[in-house]
């Protein structure tokens, strides 16, 4: 197994307003791994993953993955520029195309650089039954699933994951989860997962950042 510290590190602190929250958030990290964020619901971690995305602009903030800036007092980079796989709580999946066609979707992404094969996700995520079946005919496991190998295939740098695996059985979950902490390790992809299942977030995530760790030090 690769050790977490061959990932890059990341660096981020934000502050700003998201509906009725002030928030402040900072983070450095020396070695990425798998960092799970937790925190009581509402406190603003999907907002958090949505600006490290480039989908939501704090009025102040500051972002590095590795040697790259995306966002600081000069610079915002737009999300299709950034090496960021997302995984929204939805799946954010394409309802009228087939699973091969969302798949391809991902691998298509301008910020492909390889290193991620299309048989690597696919047997991983145990993906090769579903490829030909349209997205609403699928379960939301199912669907969970698609979306991670969607955003996987993008050749990430940073992977932002958030509640993706919320429709698994116990079961199900461990056992893709095991699949799915090995994968990220050997491809050497950072990640910043959010669940509310602890389980869940002890078995894949090497790190655990809590809210009020996170909050008040930007
Ligand atoms: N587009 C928006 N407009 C206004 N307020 C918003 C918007 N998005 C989120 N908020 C508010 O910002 C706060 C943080 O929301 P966010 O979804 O980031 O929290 P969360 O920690 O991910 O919650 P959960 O664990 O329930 O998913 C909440 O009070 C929410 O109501």
């Amino acid at each position: 197994m690769v050790p977490s510290h061959v990932m890059p590190d990341i660096a981020f602190r934000f502050a700003g307003r998201v509906g009725a929250l002030d928030l402040a958030l900072s983070l450095e990290t020396d070695s990425a791994g798998i960092i799970g964020i937790k925190g009581p619901s509402g406190c603003g971690k999907t907002s958090l993953l949505r600006a490290i995305a480039g989908l939501h602009r704090f009025a102040q903030g500051y972002c590095r993955v590795g040697e790259t800036v995306w966002q600081d007092e000069t610079c915002f980079v737009p999300p299709w520029q950034r090496a960021i796989g997302y995984v929204p709580q939805d799946g954010g999946l394409f309802a009228h195309l087939s699973v091969r066609k969302n798949l391809l979707f991902g691998a298509r992404s301008p910020q492909c650089r390889g290193g991620v094969t299309w048989d690597e996700v696919v047997t991983a995520l145990n993906l090769h039954p579903l490829l030909r079946r349209r997205v609403h005919a699928l379960s939301g496991g199912e669907r969970q699933r698609v979306a991670i190998g969607r955003a996987l295939l993008t050749q990430p740098a940073l992977l932002l994951m958030d509640e993706p695996l919320s429709a698994l059985d116990r079961p199900t979950k461990t056992e893709l989860i095991a699949r799915i902490k090995l994968f990220l390790e050997e491809k050497k992809i950072a990640t910043l997962h959010v669940s509310h299942d602890e389980e869940e977030t002890e078995m894949l995530c090497s790190t655990v950042v809590s809210w009020p760790a996170l909050c008040g030090t930007g």
